[in-house]
């Protein structure tokens, strides 16, 4: 029995994708953490733990280097949520452009009987713009950058998107009408409106600072959906005071945001659909099965992409420092076993390599003994044997 250990409101739905083998809280020795936004940071990983998923794209929340360190694959579930971010950004260009909060702030205030008389005169105060014609400046075109800009050209918006390190995959997802920009300030020195969906690293912190906002034209209005401290709050609370910015919208309150009439937060409400939960649920699921039964791995953020047909009787899956004569420092140890090799792959990621090597014999008695074995190979951080769970 795989043993799971959840963290965060985790959908139901998604959790019922876990077959009988798998157990739900029910262990102080869990093979998996399924999590959402908890801060992994300050806890220390158990031993048992074999793989983190996050329901949702943020990895900031989960200490990829002691993970790593502890021989803990740690995957996200890309996309599950990007349309619910999506929608919300439109709905918050919607509101925006058409002064909806101050107008119906101005409703419930005015609930006198004679109101309809009222509001022909007073609604000129709430007169908006239209969507279509004004420029978006998109920042970070992954999975929810590129889902706006398209969503965008369809409201008849000019979209101008900046992402220094689209890979391929995302780059197939963009409509050919958004405009390339080569730097930040080129992206944003038209902009009417700015958003930013790239993700919270060393990198992105601050990306939007004072330098940036003194790039964009006077009357921007800017949207963080992404984390806190990817804007500068500060800088934010300056620009707004001299009108260079005129609303600032985020997920991601903070003291000095609060009350600030100019700025609206919403409670990290982006990823919050039934939709988008279930789907973050779902996946995160099926990948933590993949990993613990197969080993195989795609699209992890800590280890290389490696994916073998199971087809053997067992499988050794080794996380190991990416260092020369491991494989065969590995191999010399199931030669020594007079073990077969059926299959063997390795491969790589930064400082860290994966190897899994299939094999059609072994004795039960050996099996602890090359656990063992494999293990004092210095650089090796975590050793697994995975058994077929049919009989070939
Ligand atoms: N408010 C909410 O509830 C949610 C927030 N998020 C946040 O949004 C972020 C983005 O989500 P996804 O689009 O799904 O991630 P993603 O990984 O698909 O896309 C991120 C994009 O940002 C780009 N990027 C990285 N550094 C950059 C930089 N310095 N300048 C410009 N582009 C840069 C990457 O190349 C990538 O294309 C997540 O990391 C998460 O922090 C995501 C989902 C829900
Ligand atoms: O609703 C959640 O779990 C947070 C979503 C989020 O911030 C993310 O996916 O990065």
């Amino acid at each position: 029995m795989y043993q799971i250990k959840t963290y965060n409101a985790i959908a139901p739905a998604g959790l019922n994708t876990f077959t009988a083998d798998y157990a739900l809280n029910q262990s102080e020795h869990p093979d998996a953490y399924l999590i959402r936004s908890v801060n992994l940071h300050d806890e220390s990983l158990p031993t048992s733990l074999k793989v983190i998923v996050r329901a949702g794209a943020g990895v900031n929340n989960v200490p990829i280097k002691q993970a790593t360190a502890n021989g803990t694959a740690v995957f996200n579930t890309p996309g599950s949520n990007a349309n619910a971010v999506k929608e919300l950004i439109i709905g918050l260009l919607i509101m925006a452009s058409r002064n909806l909060l101050a107008a119906t702030t101005y409703s419930a205030q005015h609930a006198e009987a004679d109101i309809s008389q009222r509001t022909e005169h007073d609604k000129t105060q709430f007169n908006g713009i239209e969507l279509t014609g004004k420029t978006l400046a998109v920042i970070g075109l992954g999975h929810v950058g590129s889902l706006v800009a398209n969503a965008a050209l369809n409201l008849g918006m000019n979209v101008i998107g900046y992402d220094p390190y689209l890979s391929a995959d995302a780059a197939w997802n963009i409509a050919k009408q958004v405009q390339r920009a080569a730097t930040l300030p080129d992206a944003v020195k038209n902009a009417d409106f700015v958003t930013v969906h790239v993700p919270k690293n060393a990198d992105t912190y601050h990306l939007i600072d004072e330098k940036a906002l003194a790039a964009m034209p006077a009357g921007v209005q800017l949207f963080n959906y992404s984390r806190l401290g990817i804007v500068d709050n500060t800088a934010v609370i300056s620009a707004l005071t001299t009108k260079k910015v005129a609303h600032y919208y985020t997920d991601f309150g903070e003291t000095q945001l609060a009350e600030h009439p100019a700025v609206t937060v919403t409670p990290h409400i982006g990823g919050s659909t039934i939709e988008a939960e279930i789907n973050g649920a779902t996946q995160a699921a099926r990948t933590i099965m993949t990993y613990l039964e197969t080993g195989n791995v795609h699209a992890a953020i800590n280890l290389p992409d490696l994916n073998v047909p199971f087809n053997a009787a067992y499988r050794f899956t080794i996380i190991h420092q990416n260092v020369p004569n491991m494989v065969s420092q590995i191999t010399a140890k199931l030669a020594t076993a007079n073990l077969n090799i059926a299959t063997m792959a390795n491969a790589a990621k930064n400082q860290t390599a994966y190897t899994i090597i299939d094999v059609d014999d072994l004795q039960q008695l050996s099996q602890t003994d090359l656990i063992t074995e494999l293990n004092k190979i210095p650089a090796v951080i975590r050793v697994r044997l995975l058994k077929q769970s049919v009989n070939l």
